[in-house]
């Protein structure tokens, strides 16, 4: 990351989202989303592509929105009386909150994965096996199939293979947020939405979901949203830079980290701005 990018404008001309991607290319079509907590603006006219298997950061100060513009793509909002949305976002096309859309599918589609590893109080098989289970997978042998996978898609199972009847408790934190990320696959969602996952694990940890996120966008798309400027970096290929619930700048990371278009930008990445 540059010391100085002097050449960067204090401002510039609107239309900061340089980043576009065609529908085809996308998976999330976000078109002017705005949303509100108890009258309180959080997002302001959001629009943005997001773009299909590959991982996109949100990034910004610390109220900024990152987190409600996350949650409002599997409609996580949806159980706060006191949220008011305007805009739409649009998943492969549709409208996901049109009138033919299921919430508990779009939440299988769209996974989430939290900053606190939160797995269920049961051994790591059933908390693998919980969801499969759910949509009615019964047979033991398929069932062992699809925890097998979704524990070596998570970069789990040789960790796991032998202990597979203990507790998920008994996991590190950084196992538990891998645990949680397999059962999260274990249904095949197109989308994981991953808010701070590596936050509260140690350097090591921290590097292992990294590889994870790298290694997932072979099959779906990831979006996360992060603190570490450096991990943003390494990870993802897309980033859009928010503020005070506005999409500031949107651009392939590379170009946001090297070559930003906006002071702001510039302030917030180099750590002028917190
Ligand atoms: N459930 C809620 N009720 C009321 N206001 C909320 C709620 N959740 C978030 N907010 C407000 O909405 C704004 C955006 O919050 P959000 O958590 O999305 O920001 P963020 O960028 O993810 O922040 P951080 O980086 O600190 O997690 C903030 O002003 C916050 O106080």
């Amino acid at each position: 990351m540059p010391a100085t990018l002097s050449h960067v404008p204090a401002s510039a001309a609107p239309a900061p989202t340089v980043a576009e991607f065609t529908e085809a290319e996308s998976c999330f079509d976000i078109r002017d989303l705005s949303l509100a907590y108890d009258g309180k603006p959080a997002l302001e006219a959001l629009t943005l592509r997001i773009p299909r298997q590959r991982v996109t950061a949100f990034i910004g100060p610390s109220g900024c929105g990152k987190s409600t513009l996350l949650r409002a793509l599997n409609r996580l909002h949806d159980l706060n009386d006191e949220v008011r949305r305007e805009g739409s976002i649009l998943l492969e096309g549709q409208d996901i909150h049109g009138p033919g859309v299921e919430v508990a599918e779009l939440r299988r589609r769209v996974g989430m994965v939290f900053q606190t590893p939160n797995p269920f109080p049961m051994s790591i098989y059933d908390n693998v096996a919980f969801g499969v289970r759910l949509q009615g997978v019964k047979r033991k042998r398929q069932l062992d199939e699809i925890v097998e996978w979704a524990l070596d898609s998570a970069a789990l199972w040789g960790e796991v293979k032998d202990r597979l009847h203990s507790s998920a408790w008994s996991l590190s934190g950084g196992q538990q947020q891998r645990l949680v990320i397999a059962r999260t696959l274990a249904v095949r969602p197109e989308v994981l939405l991953l808010d701070e996952p590596a936050s509260a694990l140690d350097p090591i940890s921290t590097l292992k979901i990294e590889e994870l996120i790298r290694t997932l966008k072979s099959r779906l798309t990831l979006i996360l949203v992060t603190h570490n400027m450096q991990q943003a970096a390494r990870v993802s290929d897309v980033t859009a830079f928010l503020q005070a619930g506005e999409l500031i700048e949107y651009a392939a990371t590379d170009t946001l980290f090297t070559n930003p278009r906006l002071r702001r930008t510039e302030d917030y990445i180099t750590g002028r701005m917190h």
